[in-house]
């Protein structure tokens, strides 16, 4: 009896231990799951501010390794399913690759202390090359480790129940889904607070050993879960190396259809049928099982596309938005949490509530249909981000096109001006007033000084202010008569400072994009008579000089300002990305800071985050239909010697959607996000049309039946048993000539 078949009938008669219906070896496994993607979700938390602030990489270079990452953690799947079915098993490939993953943990967790290369006791590393190689080592070992054992946790956890619990194997995939977002909630709400801690030997820094520290020791508790429950699972034996008998079985039948086709032989009801010559036909059943599913898998990465996006375009547009939600204020990353909280609230539901009512009523709601409705409450999603949008769009700076410049002018100087430009009324700039001015639209805004003093341009004249293209010439007539060519910077905002010392006006280039995550951009114009230090500022400000932006997060932010004698503090409260620009004048100590005046560069988001909850519980609902369907679905599909592939499968089709976002990213962006947006919705409806034609011609099969079936007809036909025992002797003698070409 083959080994295979042998395993089956033990797996019938075995009788395993139950609790509550379900096997009690399920309850390892989703303890196993759950510490597992709690070690990999709180993990990448925190993985782009290690490679942004301790690595000190820039943004570009730290997302794209970031992506890179999760792009390898769901290739990976393929090589872990490989490994299960032809080789080792489920059990040991999860328990090797574990390990794999836990040492890539805990590599990854030490290449995190600084304090392993900080001889000078700085506070920062002095070898970033050892830093470098050991978080890189570690981040391929956890990639190999994650991808791998995941077609094989969820393949493993299905090979654990019996016939008669097929009711609880359908609730078993709802149960592992809701663990995998318990275990990837508290993660990511958990490791960012743990970064945030300070921690080290020698010099206080922020706790990324703790940070990385827990999701590791996590991965080796998942390890031992999964160990203490052995004695108790339900384990098939691969049987050898099927992905290479699949791979030569169709090479095969490809050659065959093609050296017979010729009108003269007769046609064969499918493709794979042309191996029937040398190959059993359990196996080519087999492959027609799998084959039937990875076709009907070809339209499902686009899913992913979209639902991928909530993690980098949503966040985008969270941070134009404000999360003060009174009680309690929300970053622009922590929407993210929304999902995963959903799922806990909506998996339940949908088993619990919605399915069973859909079924009272008669309709037949099977898997597929089911995916296409996820499908299209994706594509809602994304309609909804796109009204979001466009209410944003309308709270969003004037921001000047790639052929415009925008100029505004900071009159420093204890006299006021009037500036004239072509075809416009004069400008009236009193002494620390603000003015705005681009191609098209002239915007003031006022809080004016007492003006003491103007000089009036003659409006007939222009020579003295000309708009000619893109290049701007102002002239000051003060007295004496100051004369300045002003060159301005296509698509920037610009300032002109004019400091006591009118001769010595300059520009300084305005942020011209909302600021990142949500913070403030602020800087200082020094009108104080000698140098500033100011805190969060890189260096001192000489008189009359103007810093650079720096970001503060929201909330009250206090500025010590000090010239070495004497000092004074400047608090203000920030909402979201907003930008000011603070004028420090010639009293300032004498007024205790009270002085210091603000030019509003930017006004702060208006438009609530709470306005993404829709889109979040419309994509969530989604991803509750599609993923929660299409892990089951692939597994009841699958041959049971391929069912780690059909999962690996699956999770490619992630993979593939992960791969459009990033060229969908580098190539073709819509001026207009909400168009975009609009965009992928119409995609996935057309998508989502296709599947569901698709899903119309395929046929439910009980995989179990059809190869039990074979295996019966196989027995009774001398024929077959007999050609099958050739193929066998046949394949045996090829090993062996192998072999002995090989010595
Ligand atoms: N809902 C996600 C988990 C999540 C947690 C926090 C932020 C975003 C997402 C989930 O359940 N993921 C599953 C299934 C999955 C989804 C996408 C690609 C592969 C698998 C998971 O196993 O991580």
């Amino acid at each position: 009896m083959p080994d295979s078949k042998m395993d089956e009938t033990k797996k019938k008669k075995k009788k395993t231990a139950e609790c509550c219906g379900y096997p009690i070896s399920i309850f390892f496994i989703v303890v196993n799951e759950f510490c597992e993607r709690f070690s990999y979700y709180g993990m990448r938390a925190v993985l782009v501010l290690y490679f942004r602030y301790f690595l000190l990489w820039d943004d570009d270079l730290a997302t794209s390794i970031y992506h890179a990452f999760v792009a390898l953690c769901y290739l990976t799947p393929i090589l872990g399913a490989i490994i299960a079915d032809s080789w080792l098993g489920k059990f040991k490939t999860i328990i090797y690759l574990s390990i794999v993953y836990a040492v890539g943990q805990v590599v990854m967790a030490v290449s995190t202390i600084h304090d392993i290369t900080d001889a000078n006791r700085d506070g920062t590393p002095d070898n970033f090359t050892l830093h470098i190689a050991l978080s890189m080592l570690g981040l391929v070992l956890i990639a190999l480790g994650t991808g791998g054992i995941k077609p094989c946790v969820a393949a493993f956890g299905g090979d654990q129940f019996q016939e008669h619990q097929s009711r609880q194997l359908n609730t078993f995939f709802s149960v592992f889904y809701l663990c995998i977002n318990a275990g990837s909630l508290l993660s990511t709400l958990i490791t960012p607070v743990l970064r945030a801690q300070e921690c080290g030997i020698h010099t206080q820094q922020q706790c990324y050993p703790l940070a990385f520290g827990v999701p590791a020791a996590l991965m080796v508790v998942s390890l031992v879960v999964f160990i203490a429950g052995s004695g108790m699972y339900t384990k098939t034996a691969p049987e050898g190396n099927i992905m290479g008998s699949v791979c030569k079985c169709i090479w095969f039948a490809l050659n065959n259809r093609f050296r017979h086709r010729s009108d003269i032989y007769p046609k064969r009801e499918h493709w794979m049928d042309w191996a029937e010559e040398k190959y059993d036909k359990l196996l080519i059943a087999q492959i027609k099982m799998v084959l039937k599913v990875l076709f009907l898998y070809i339209p499902l990465p686009m899913f992913w596309t979209l639902f991928d996006q909530k993690g980098s375009r949503w966040t985008l547009q969270a941070t134009t938005m404000t999360g003060d939600f009174g009680g309690f204020v929300l970053q622009p990353d922590q929407m993210q949490t929304v999902n995963p909280i959903l799922i806990l609230t909506l998996v339940p539901i949908m088993d619990r509530i919605i399915f069973p009512l859909i079924k009272k009523c008669g309709l037949n709601f099977s898997p597929l249909k089911r995916m296409t409705v996820g499908m299209l409450f994706a594509a809602t999603a994304f309609i909804a981000a796109a009204l979001v949008q466009m209410e944003i769009d309308k709270t969003l700076p004037n921001f000047p096109s790639s052929s415009e410049s925008q100029l505004k002018v900071v009159n420093m100087h204890s006299e006021s001006l009037i500036v004239t430009v072509p075809s416009q009324e004069p400008l009236l700039i009193g002494s620390f007033e603000v003015q705005h001015t681009s191609k098209h639209t002239t915007a003031v805004s006022h809080w004016c000084f007492t003006i003491s003093s103007h000089v009036v341009f003659p409006q007939s004249s222009p020579d003295y202010i000309t708009f000619d293209q893109q290049d701007i010439r102002l002239a000051f007539n003060t007295t004496p008569e100051i004369n300045k060519d002003l060159s301005l910077i296509k698509g920037s905002r610009q300032t002109l400072i004019i400091p006591s010392e009118p001769a010595e006006m300059y520009l300084k280039e305005d942020i011209k994009s909302k600021p990142k995550e949500g913070k403030n951009a602020v800087r200082f114009v020094n009108g104080w008579t000698a140098y500033l230090n100011i805190t969060n500022l890189e260096s001192s400000l000489q008189p009359s000089e103007t810093s650079n932006y720096t970001l503060v997060s929201q909330g009250m932010r206090k500025f010590t300002l000090t010239d070495g004698i004497q000092s004074c503090e400047f608090s203000r409260k920030f909402g979201f990305g907003s930008s000011y620009t603070f004028l420090i004048p010639s009293d300032l100590f004498s007024t205790d800071c009270e002085s210091i005046k603000e030019i509003e560069d930017m006004q702060p988001n208006s438009v609530h985050m709470a306005l993404q909850i829709p889109q979040y519980f419309l994509i969530t609902t989604g991803e509750v239909m599609f993923s929660v369907t299409g892990l089951q679905f692939s597994y009841s599909q699958a041959p049971k010697n391929m069912k780690s592939v059909l999962q690996a499968g699956w999770l490619c089709t992630n993979a593939v959607g992960n791969i459009i976002v990033l060229i969908v990213a580098e190539l073709g962006k819509l001026p207009k996000q909400w168009a975009e947006y609009v965009l992928f919705a119409s995609l996935l409806v057309a998508v989502s049309i296709i599947f569901s034609i698709m899903a119309y011609f395929y046929t439910y099969i009980d995989p179990a039946e059809i190869e039990a079936e074979i295996l019966k007809q196989q027995e009774t036909d001398p024929d077959k048993k007999k050609k099958k025992e050739t193929l066998e002797m046949e394949e045996k003698e090829n090993e062996q000539e192998i072999k002995q070409t090989k010595i």
